[in-house]
Order: structure tokens, then C-alpha cells, then sequence
């Protein structure tokens, strides 16, 4: 967890423009138990919980989520939930979505809010550092071939970036999609070095690199979104 003093997060730098699109279009249509999860970890968790996505990108991944008629699908970085559970909400009934993180503690805190919101069957999560919990859903597919998903959200440790993209072309379907969070990183990308806060320094040179990589990547079609702190759509094409 980071304990420096973070500029704003969010793309959106104009205050108001965030404020209208979250009043008008987000807010009104958050499910009940997402506004409930999302209140609740901004008291427990303080200034913390801006790790959770944001209200909009949530109705966003939603969306991607519905669009695709995604069944399966891998989430790595789960913490209190807000993208879990705007994404099992879009899921089908016998949809499934499996998250990683290594805090049990923040799931569990999540987890009361899932099950009000009836979607606790389709949730499988994982206690494990991500790469790990990847590579052992990776060595269970050699045995269960059919193991493939339709769309990954990877929200975690950004230095991994990297290695989650080689692990996940392996696991989520020709046509899928995996969609990395934070490729903006608070808008650092565009600042010059000292001019970012010293603690963020590896990780902005982390998202600087994965962002290169990415669009010389020929296995993947990208579109590199500007909602939240950065969203980086990648259609697996081979
Ligand atoms: C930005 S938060 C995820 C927010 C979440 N997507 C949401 O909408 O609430 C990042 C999460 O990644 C987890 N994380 C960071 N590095 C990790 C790693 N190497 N392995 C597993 N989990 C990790 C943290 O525990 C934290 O819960």
C-alpha cells in the first residue's frame, strides 16, 4: 500500500467536469450494493479506498463486460471489490469470475455487500500473490483444457504488468480481452522525472515501459482509454 501524499487521481483533472459526469451519469445508476460497498470502504479505509475504480469505470467495465457476453472472466487485484462486483453483476447467472489478491482481509470486508447483492455464486477468489495464483490457474488448464476466459481485469502490482500480459495471452481467448488499469498512473506518465514524487518514481517508470511495450505488441489490438486513472483495452488477435 502506498503512504505518500498522491496527486489527484483520475484523468479527469477539471474537478467540475468529474463532479457532472459522476452526478449525472454514474451516481443515479450505481447498484445499490455498490454505492453501499463503495461508502462502506471509504469509511473503513479512508484515503485507501481511492484504490477501488471509480464509479464511472465501473458502469464501464460493465458494459465491456455485457457488450462481449463475456461468461468467464479473471480479475487480478480484487481489494474490497468494486470492480468484482460491478463485473459479476454484468455476468450471466452461470457466469463465473475469479478474482486474485493476496489481502483476504479487504475481500472479506467486500464480501457481505456481494452476497446482499445475490452474486456470491459466481465468484471464485483466490488468496495468493497474483503471478502465482495466474500460474496456478495456467498449470490446472493443462489438465481442464476448456479452462479459457473471455476478459481479464488486471488492477495490481504495477511492476508485474508485464508478466501478467505474457501469463494471460496464454489464458484468455483468441478475441478476449484484458483490459490493465492505471495506464495513466495519476497522469505521471507526461511529467518529468523529478517532478514525480519519489515513492512513484519505479512504478511510473514501470507503467512508462508497459505502455511502450503494449503498442509494439502485434499479438494485441490496444485502446488506450481515458476513463479513471487510465485503461488500456488489449484484443488478443493471435
Ligand atoms: C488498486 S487495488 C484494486 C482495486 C479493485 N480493483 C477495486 O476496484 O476495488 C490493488 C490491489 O492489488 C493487490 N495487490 C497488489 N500487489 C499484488 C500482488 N503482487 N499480488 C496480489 N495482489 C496484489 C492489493 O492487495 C490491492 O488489494
Amino acid at each position: 500500500m502506498l503512504h505518500v501524499q498522491l496527486p489527484p487521481k483520475g484523468i479527469l483533472k477539471n474537478n467540475a467536469l468529474m463532479k457532472y459526469v459522476f452526478d449525472t451519469s454514474a451516481y443515479p445508476r450505481e447498484h445499490k450494493e455498490l454505492k453501499n460497498l463503495r461508502e462502506a470502504t471509504e469509511k473503513r479505509y479512508g484515503n485507501d479506498s481511492r484504490m477501488a475504480v471509480p464509479v464511472d469505470e465501473g458502469q464501464f467495465l460493465s458494459m465491456l463486460v455485457k457488450i462481449m457476453n463475456a461468461k468467464k472472466t479473471l480479475e487480478i487485484g480484487v481489494f474490497t471489490g468494486y470492480s468484482l462486483l460491478s463485473t459479476a453483476l454484468a455476468l450471466p447467472d452461470d457466469g463465473q469470475i475469479t478474482g486474485i489478491d493476496i489481502d483476504q482481509e479487504a475481500y472479506e470486508f467486500g464480501l457481505q455487500f456481494i452476497r446482499q447483492a445475490g452474486v456470491e455464486h459466481k465468484i471464485n477468489f483466490i488468496q495468493s500473490i497474483g503471478i502465482e495464483g495466474v500460474n496456478q490457474i495456467l498449470n490446472n488448464q493443462d489438465k481442464v483444457p476448456k479452462e479459457e476466459f473471455d476478459f481479464a481485469f488486471v488492477d495490481a502490482d504495477k511492476h508485474g504488468y508485464k508478466q501478467y500480459h505474457e501469463q494471460l495471452l496464454k489464458l484468455v481467448k483468441v478475441g478476449g480481452v484484458i483490459a490493465y488499469d492505471n495506464t495513466l498512473w495519476y497522469g505521471l506518465v507526461v511529467e518529468e522525472e523529478d517532478a514525480v514524487p519519489e515513492d512513484l518514481r519505479g512504478s511510473t517508470k514501470a507503467i512508462l515501459d508497459f505502455n511502450e511495450a503494449l503498442a509494439s505488441d502485434p499479438r494485441v489490438e490496444i485502446s488506450h482509454v481515458s476513463i479513471g486513472d487510465g485503461v488500456t483495452l488489449c484484443r488478443r488477435l493471435v
